[in-house]
């Protein structure tokens, strides 16, 4: 379990990356940090990228049905200003966003912001997400997570999708994905 750093000084401010799967609980590991900033009385923002809009279009929700409210928005510089005076930011979703998220975050950080990202390491292919590689490699402390593969019951790292779509993005739930092991990913169709 991540156990927050305790950094006195001035100099504080770090990126911590919550990856992994579909279904792994990324967003129940944000939600549960979120959860323990709350209580330790810190002033936090958190945001998700505006074409989330699966459970709410505001919340962000996992999929036990955990919420919490967050500022949907399309561009990763807005964080830059609507992030001020706050000691944490949390973003959820993170493969969705724009190239400069992973500056953003250096920026962040850089104010003593404590700056917490979840997101998917890889799409349905296989392959990395979007910005995730550039923001594990700027992370300064790296969560992954495994859901449970829905074949073998193995720790599944791989989002199977089951529709025959092609694009990158397409928004869904267990109705178009499933977690995966390796050896079941590779062995599709199921
Ligand atoms: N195959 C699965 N493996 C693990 N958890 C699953 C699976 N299917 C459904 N879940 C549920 O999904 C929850 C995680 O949801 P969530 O935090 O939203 O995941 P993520 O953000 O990584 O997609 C788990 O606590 C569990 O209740
Ligand atoms: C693998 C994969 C997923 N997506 C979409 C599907 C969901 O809407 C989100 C992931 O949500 P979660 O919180 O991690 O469960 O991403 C996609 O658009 N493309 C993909 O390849
Ligand atoms: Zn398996």
């Amino acid at each position: 379990m991540f156990i927050e750093p305790s950094l006195a000084g001035e100099r504080r401010g770090w990126i911590e990356v919550i990856c992994g799967s579909m279904f792994s609980g990324k967003t129940e590991e944000l939600l549960r940090r979120l959860k323990r900033a709350r209580i330790a009385n810190l002033k936090m923002e958190i945001f998700k990228p505006g074409i989330d809009i699966r459970y709410d279009e505001q919340q962000i929700v996992s999929h036990d049905e955990n919420k919490v409210m967050s500022t949907p928005i399309d561009n990763s510089q807005q964080i830059l200003l609507l992030a001020q005076e706050v000691d944490v930011v949390g973003i959820d979703e993170a493969q969705f966003f724009d190239a400069e998220l992973p500056y953003v975050c250096d920026q962040l950080a850089l104010r003593g912001i404590r700056v917490i990202v979840a997101g998917l390491d890889m799409d349905y292919r296989g392959r990395p997400f979007g910005i995730m590689p550039a923001l594990l490699a700027k992370a300064d402390y790296i969560t992954k997570l495994h859901a449970i593969c829905v074949k073998c019951g193995n720790i599944a790292s791989f989002s199977y999708r089951k529709t025959a779509s092609k694009e990158t993005v397409l928004l869904g739930e267990q109705d178009v994905y499933e977690p995966r092991c390796r050896h079941c990913y590779y062995e599709k169709p199921a």
